[in-house]
């Protein structure tokens, strides 16, 4: 089976074009290759695969097999496959998702032509507890820097999602935040019936926010393009922000703007091939 393995600021996954064949047991696979040390290594599996809708289909499986609606590095790097795969010759493509359709632009280096990165459309923000889906007191329809209690204290967390559930915490430090205890007791905590990403994050200005996160499905990675979008509704829905910010991550910077006037939200960021390779999987297709 070949692979390609690319990475968005450092949150990389093993890319598979399942567009003439499906891939069995994809949920195996993320398990099996995700491994750093035993095998290809990886924060999980996203295939490539045809679509009714859009010009392309994704879906995205994280490294414990679970399947997430969505992923803003992954989007980005899929639209570059394609497009380096000949699977597309558009520079404006869209892609289905579980989470909807979202259109994504790709960004050409001026000299070598070659695809260094895209903006991708993400949509609208979800702040509605229901919607997210978070459990809220009957009352509380969204929950924009909600005290919880949870068995480690009392979190005040903001409830955003953007195709998949994410809870922004604000702290004093990224470097002394609590993302291996909190994070995993957080993403597990039953007030999310799908479980959550938890991102921590910092505000630095108005324009730019540091964060981490511990990603459901994954643990902690290097960069979350949802997650940067999570924490940048959720600063700029509180006034801490403006509608422009820079997220800085672990593995680099994404652009977010929220459109006021079309109530959108748009990440722009790098996508990067590393290598391609090919890989037989331990286990039978009927495991
Ligand atoms: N890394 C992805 C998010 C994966 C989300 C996944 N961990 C989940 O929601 O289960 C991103 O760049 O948006």
């Amino acid at each position: 089976m070949r692979f390609t393995k690319m990475h968005g600021i450092g949150n990389d996954y093993i890319y598979i074009d399942c567009t003439e064949a499906e891939t069995p047991s994809p949920q195996k696979l993320a398990i099996e290759m995700s491994p750093r040390h035993t095998s290809v290594g990886a924060d999980g599996v996203i295939l490539v695969c045809r679509s009714e809708k859009a010009d392309l289909g994704m879906r995205i499986f994280n490294s414990d097999g679970s399947e997430a609606l969505m992923c803003g590095n992954g989007i980005r790097c899929v639209a570059k496959f394609a497009y380096d795969h000949q699977l597309t010759a558009k520079t404006n493509l869209s892609i289905e998702t579980l989470a909807g359709i979202k259109t994504v632009s790709l960004i050409k280096d001026e000299a070598s032509g070659e695809v260094t990165g895209a903006t991708v459309d993400m949509g609208e923000p979800v702040l509605e507890c229901a919607d997210i889906p978070v459990y809220s007191p009957v009352n509380v329809k969204r929950m924009i820097e909600y005290p919880v209690q949870t068995e480690q204290g009392e979190v005040v967390v903001t409830a955003v999602s953007v195709g998949n559930p994410h809870a922004v915490i604000w702290v004093d430090s990224i470097e002394q935040a609590p993302v291996h205890t909190l994070g995993p007791k957080l993403e597990h905590n039953p007030m999310w019936p799908n479980r959550a990403n938890i991102e921590f994050a910092h505000v630095l200005s108005p324009s730019k926010i540091e964060m981490r996160v511990w990603e459901r499905g994954s643990g902690e990675t290097m960069a979350c393009g949802t997650g940067a979008c999570a924490c940048a509704i959720a600063a700029i829905a509180t006034g801490h922000c403006e509608r422009k910010v820079d997220v800085i991550l672990p593995g680099g910077t994404l652009n977010i703007y929220w459109n006021p006037d079309n109530n959108h939200v748009y990440m722009t960021g790098p996508a990067v091939t590393v290598f391609d390779g090919t890989y037989t999987p331990h286990f039978t297709k009927t495991d």
